[in-house]
Order: structure tokens, then sequence, then C-alpha cells
């Protein structure tokens, strides 16, 4: 784990000029706690604090998240910030304008919701397996199911079906999505937030998966010299993906540590 010296050096360039800089941040196992039902979960007030207050100081903060966007607003509860949802495919920006969702996902949607209907059958249900309808994603969770590994199996037979079906699937924290077979990322729904600002630096927190493509895609805008520099932050867990940690510039502990990392920021 790097040391609270090496988390301070990783902000310097984001806290030099703030009204330069994008804070984007997941939501999920990073400003939320990760806890057994997808509904119960919340950010802790302190990290609401801390979190309005980095909303009023840098010039774009914005919540990057797998859930759909009004969802993570209602989650999050800041008007004053962005929300990029469902994984980069949905945008919302502060203020009243309504959700913008990228074109090619949408045509998937029915697709999606019919195969996830065909398939959310008895079996899911008696393993207790709970269904998640993020409009063209529909997930399975088996996080807390009675018999964990039984669950996980039967999700796994659905996702074969997805795969023959011409879907795409993608794991995530004890979940499994079906998606329409289309570029998803966090990566590309970054780049579409941040294409209207001039910026230097942005950084991202982020603990799963789909958070690697969100270093990924800010690390390209680097690249092509549209920023001067990303700050990629993991939060890690036991459930940290090995390859998060190795794409990470740095690590905190758990959403405690996001939250120390916020109140650092101000
Ligand atoms: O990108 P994120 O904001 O991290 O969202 C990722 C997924 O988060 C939710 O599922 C995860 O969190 C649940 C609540 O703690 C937990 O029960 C589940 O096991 C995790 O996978 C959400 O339900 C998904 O839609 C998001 O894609």
């Amino acid at each position: 784990m790097p040391s609270a010296a090496t988390l301070a050096e990783a902000l310097e360039p984001v806290r030099a000029d703030p009204s330069r800089s994008a804070i984007l941040l997941d939501i999920d196992g990073t400003l939320a706690p990760i806890v057994r039902h997808a509904d119960d979960a919340h950010v802790p007030e302190s990290t609401r604090t801390a979190l309005i207050a980095v909303a009023n100081a840098y010039g774009v903060v914005a919540c990057v998240s797998g859930r759909q966007a009004t969802t993570a607003r209602r989650i999050v509860s800041l008007g004053s910030i962005a929300y990029v949802g469902a994984h980069g495919s949905e945008l919302l920006l502060p203020g009243g304008g309504g959700v913008e969702l990228d074109r090619e996902v949408a045509a998937w949607e029915d697709r999606v919701k019919r195969f996830a209907a065909q398939h959310y059958d008895d079996d899911l249900r008696r393993l207790r397996v709970r269904a998640e309808d993020k409009q063209a994603i529909a997930a399975l969770h088996w996080r807390g199911a009675p018999d964990e590994d039984a669950a996980e199996d039967a999700v796994r037979t659905v996702a074969a079906a997805a795969e023959h079906a011409g879907l795409a699937v993608h794991w995530g924290r004890k979940v499994l999505e079906i998606r329409p077979p289309v570029e998803i990322s966090k990566g590309r729904g970054i780049k579409r937030l941040l294409r209207e600002h001039d910026l230097d630096v942005a950084l991202y927190v982020g603990d799963d998966r789909t958070d690697i493509d969100a270093f990924t895609g800010l690390r390209e805008l680097v690249e092509h010299g549209r920023l001067r520099q990303a700050v990629c932050v993991g939060v890690a867990s036991d459930e940290t993906p090995a390859e998060l940690r190795e794409q990470a510039d740095v690590l905190v502990e758990g959403p405690p540590g996001v939250r120390g990392l916020l109140e650092a920021l101000t």
C-alpha cells in the first residue's frame, strides 16, 4: 500500500489549480461502501460533505458509475455535479436537463430486456439471484444468496446463453451484466463528458474492472494532448482485481480512504 506521502504527492498536480482540474469518482465500492443489496447502497454523510466542498472548488466534478445516471444522482444526492451512468453510456449534466443515452446502446434495449425476461426464471429466484433492470443493461446479482456458489453457477449458464444470443456479458463484483454488443466503457463516457472542457489534470478514483477503462480513457487524453496529466487512484478491498492494483498510480484503502482523499483535495 502506498504511504500517505505518496498519496499527497499524487494529489499535488490536481490541487495546484483546482479550476483546471477534473475530479471523477466511481460510486459503489468507492464513495458508497459495498452492501448486500444494491438498493441499500448509500454515501456516508461525512463523504458527501467532503464531496460538496470538492464540487465547489474544482472545474469539473462527476460521478462515473455502472448505475443508471438518475440512480447515481439519487444515491449521491448532489445536483451540482455531472453523472456518467450505465458504465459510460449515459450522461446527465448538472442542472435541469435530462439523460443523454448513447443511441447505439439504446437501439438494443428491447432485445436485452426480452432476453432478461426470458432467462430470469424460477431457478434463479429460488437461488435468490436478484435482477437489476438498467434499461439497456440487465444485471444479475448473487451477493448474499444463501448458496453464493450455486447462484453464481446458475448465472454462468445465463451468461453462456447471452453470448450465444449475440449479446455481450461483463462480470463485476458478484454481478453479471448482460449488455448490447457495442462499445460501452467508462473511458468513452468520460471523453464525452470532458470534450467541452479545457483542463490540465484529471483525477479518477475507482475500485473495479470497469474503472480500469476510465484510467485508460484519461491516459489516452494525455497521449492526445487534451490533458497534461491523469492521476488514477485505485480503491483497495479484498475484492480488488489484481489488474486494477497494477494499473493504479496510487491506492487508497476502501471508501474511508476515498473520504480522506476528498478531504485532502480542499
Ligand atoms: O460503477 P459503480 O458505481 O461502482 O457501480 C458498479 C455496480 O454497483 C452496484 O453493484 C455493486 O454494489 C452493490 C451495492 O454495494 C453490491 O450489492 C453488488 O454486489 C456490487 O456488484 C450496482 O448494483 C450495479 O448496477 C453497478 O454496475
